[in-house]
């Protein structure tokens, strides 16, 4: 069974219609990234699955259950869109236990507490907590419901390194033992390192969904960074090998290629004996397909 089934989903506020027939998946136990420009209709979508509003038209089914025109959080949902809410004048345990009151059932409150990294920092008041902090203590109360489908509007913003890969151990700990999380994200570097899938809307329509993977494979092309030992060499060889676009030709090579391009660039460097010191994509494939994509939809 599908987490999530959404088929022809439409919402519109007045004149902007925000979202615009869009068609979803989320398999069981999958990290699902959803990305967009501002605007893009991700807070939106993330919204109707947690019960904030109803679509105007299209069906929605989650974990099963097809989703009616009352607006109540879908049984086995939990997250937050636009940060979590807070009581700022409670603790951290203080406002997970208010929550697990309203709730009825719940997890341990230390052992979520714990899951998050702010056992140390329970008995502070949120008032005190950073942007960070808060975010964790977000994900810490939406943990406590024990939900089947996480659903997460940015849950990276403010936090720093460490957090991010304590959040990102925490979500794959969630998939692996089943549970679906889909989370919005502006950081293409993120949403690479945590999620299999990603859905990318542009003005409110899904312009890909699939596999990371399959969205690489689709945009081949891209630009890269040379550094070589010798700049020189390395710009004439470029220009000489088929498929290969000089995009710049100063100290640092920008080349447009495919990948076996690319490779028959290395080795005729190679052969020339010029080391190459530095390969790297100038944008990830993720952000390159995310760019091409979405400027194609807006024009
Ligand atoms: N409650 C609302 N009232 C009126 N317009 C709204 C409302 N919520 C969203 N919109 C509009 O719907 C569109 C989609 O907004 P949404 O917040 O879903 O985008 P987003 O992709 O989450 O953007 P961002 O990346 O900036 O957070 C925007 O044009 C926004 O102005």
């Amino acid at each position: 069974m599908d987490a999530v089934r959404a088929r022809g989903i439409t919402k519109c506020f007045g004149d902007v219609v925000a979202l615009d027939g869009v068609d979803l998946d989320l398999a069981a136990g999958q990290i699902h990234g959803l990305v967009g420009p501002n605007g893009a209709g991700k807070t939106t979508l993330l919204g109707l699955l947690l019960g904030l509003a109803v679509p105007d038209e299209g069906s929605l089914e989650i974990l099963g259950a097809p989703v009616g025109r009352a607006l109540t959080a879908p049984d086995g949902v939990a997250g937050f869109v636009d940060g979590p809410g807070l009581y700022p004048q409670l603790t951290a345990r203080q406002n997970l236990a208010a929550l697990a009151k309203l709730r009825g059932r719940s997890a341990s409150i230390d052992d979520v507490l714990a899951d998050v990294g702010l056992s140390d920092v329970a008995d502070d008041k949120v008032r005190g907590f950073s942007l960070g902090m808060r975010q964790r203590l977000g994900l810490a109360a939406a943990l406590l419901t024990e939900p089947r489908l996480l659903v997460l509007d940015e849950p990276s913003n403010g936090l720093d390194p460490a957090g991010k890969r304590h959040v990102h151990g925490v979500l794959t700990r969630l998939a692996d033992n089943g549970v679906t999380v889909i989370v919005s994200s502006h950081r293409m570097d993120d949403v690479e390192a945590l999620c299999t899938e990603v859905t990318i809307l542009a003005t409110g329509r899904v312009v890909f969904t699939g596999p990371l993977d399959k969205l690489s494979a689709e945009n081949r092309e891209l630009d890269y960074r040379l550094r070589t030992s010798d700049p020189l060499v390395a710009a004439e060889t470029a220009a000489e090998t088929p498929g290969i676009t000089v995009v710049d030709s100063g100290e640092l090579l920008v080349v447009r290629a495919e990948i076996p391009a690319l490779d028959e660039l290395v080795s005729r460097l190679v052969r020339a004996g010029t080391a190459v010191r530095e390969l790297a994509p100038v944008v990830s494939p993720l952000e390159a397909a995310f760019l091409a994509l979405t400027e194609e939809a807006a024009r």
